[in-house]
């Protein structure tokens, strides 16, 4: 996942002291101006380097962050003042630099004293720098430590997103039809767990995803964090499919599901097939609600891989198979 692997930011603080004290050591190893220079160049690129890691280990949101994930990542921190953080520790790393080398070049032309003063300033400029992007890197390392848990969806792999009221069977279907590994994952905002599932039909993996808190109840009652991941899943869907439980046992009416079931097939919109399939067949007689595609038992294991072939179908995806004979 593209934020798994993003290093613990350092705090202003922490750089600082371990310039300096780098800085002290390289000082003491010589003499006169050399010890001078040494400590201004070991402290300048100890800050300007350390700073420059935290920005290039971010992936660049104009282009490397998928809409799903720049969506799901703008739900939980505010990526536009991420980025501008991000930017303005690049620009203290620029600055830093420019101190060191501006510095070491009035180190090199005045005498022994003077070339002490001129590197104290230099620190002190150093040390201004980084206080003026202390906040930014707290919030560079705060967006961190929450994007980093973000659920690990593969946005290359075709997704059915399972949508519904909850006690439908939902995170049953999920269940039954996925291999055991690499089924849970969480959103930091929630705290119910996210079910990412896998399977494979015609030598293609599909990604199943249930949603609790997110898709399982009307628009009007998400807060905003949850409509922006909503809206991130709306550009992973290459199909929906819709759970409803006509028996009643789910404890919401049918009418109701059906209310939101239009919801969200207005959400996802036109280009994003939704099945709609009526689970727990094993308690109800026949279903009186109209368009429904599939009726299964997940419990009593009846129609569910017709299900998922259904939604196989739905989502159309045509992989890019050598053919024989150039057929
Ligand atoms: N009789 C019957 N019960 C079912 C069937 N499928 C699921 N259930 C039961 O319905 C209850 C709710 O199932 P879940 O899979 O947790 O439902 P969910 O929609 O994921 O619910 P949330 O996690 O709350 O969103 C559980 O007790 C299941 O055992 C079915 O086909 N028939």
């Amino acid at each position: 996942m593209i934020f798994e692997g993003l290093p613990t930011t350092p705090r202003a603080e922490e750089l600082v002291d371990k310039a300096f004290s780098r800085a002290a050591r390289a000082g003491r190893a010589k003499r006169g101006h050399e010890a001078q220079e040494s400590m201004l160049r070991t402290a300048g690129n100890v800050l300007s380097d350390n700073l420059e890691n935290v920005v290039t280990s971010w992936p660049d949101f104009g282009f490397d962050v998928d809409p799903f994930y720049y969506e799901l990542a703008d739900a939980i921190v505010d990526v536009d003042r991420l980025r501008q953080a991000l930017s303005q520790v690049m620009w203290a790393s620029r600055q830093i630099e420019d101190l060191r080398d501006e510095y070491t070049t009035k180190i090199r032309n005045s005498d022994v004293d003077t070339a002490r003063k001129h590197r104290k300033q230099a620190f002190a400029r150093m040390a201004d720098v980084m206080d003026q992007i202390e906040d930014d890197l707290r919030y560079i390392g705060d967006s961190r430590d929450q994007l980093k848990v973000l659920p690990d969806v593969k946005t290359d792999e075709p997704a059915i997103v399972v949508a519904g009221y909850p006690n439908v069977g939902k995170s049953s279907f999920v269940n039954r039809v996925t291999r055991a590994s690499n089924r849970i994952a969480e959103y930091p905002f929630t705290t119910k767990d996210v079910q990412i599932g896998h399977f494979d039909r015609n030598h293609v993996r599909y990604q199943i995803v249930d949603t609790p808190g997110l898709l399982d109840r009307p628009e009007d009652e998400r807060n905003d964090i949850e409509r922006q991941a909503v809206s991130a899943l709306e550009h992973l869907a290459d199909a929906v499919v819709f759970v409803i439980d006509p028996s009643g046992d789910c404890g919401y009416p049918l009418d109701v599901q059906l209310e939101l079931r239009e919801e969200v097939r207005e959400l996802f919109g036109a280009d994003v097939p939704l099945l709609t399939v009526a689970n727990k067949h094993d308690r109800f007689e026949a279903v009186k609600a109209e368009s429904v595609d599939a009726t299964m038992s997940v419990t009593e294991d009846e129609n569910v891989e017709d299900v998922l072939d259904m939604a196989v179908d739905a989502v159309g995806y045509e992989p890019d198979l050598p053919t024989r004979d150039g057929e």
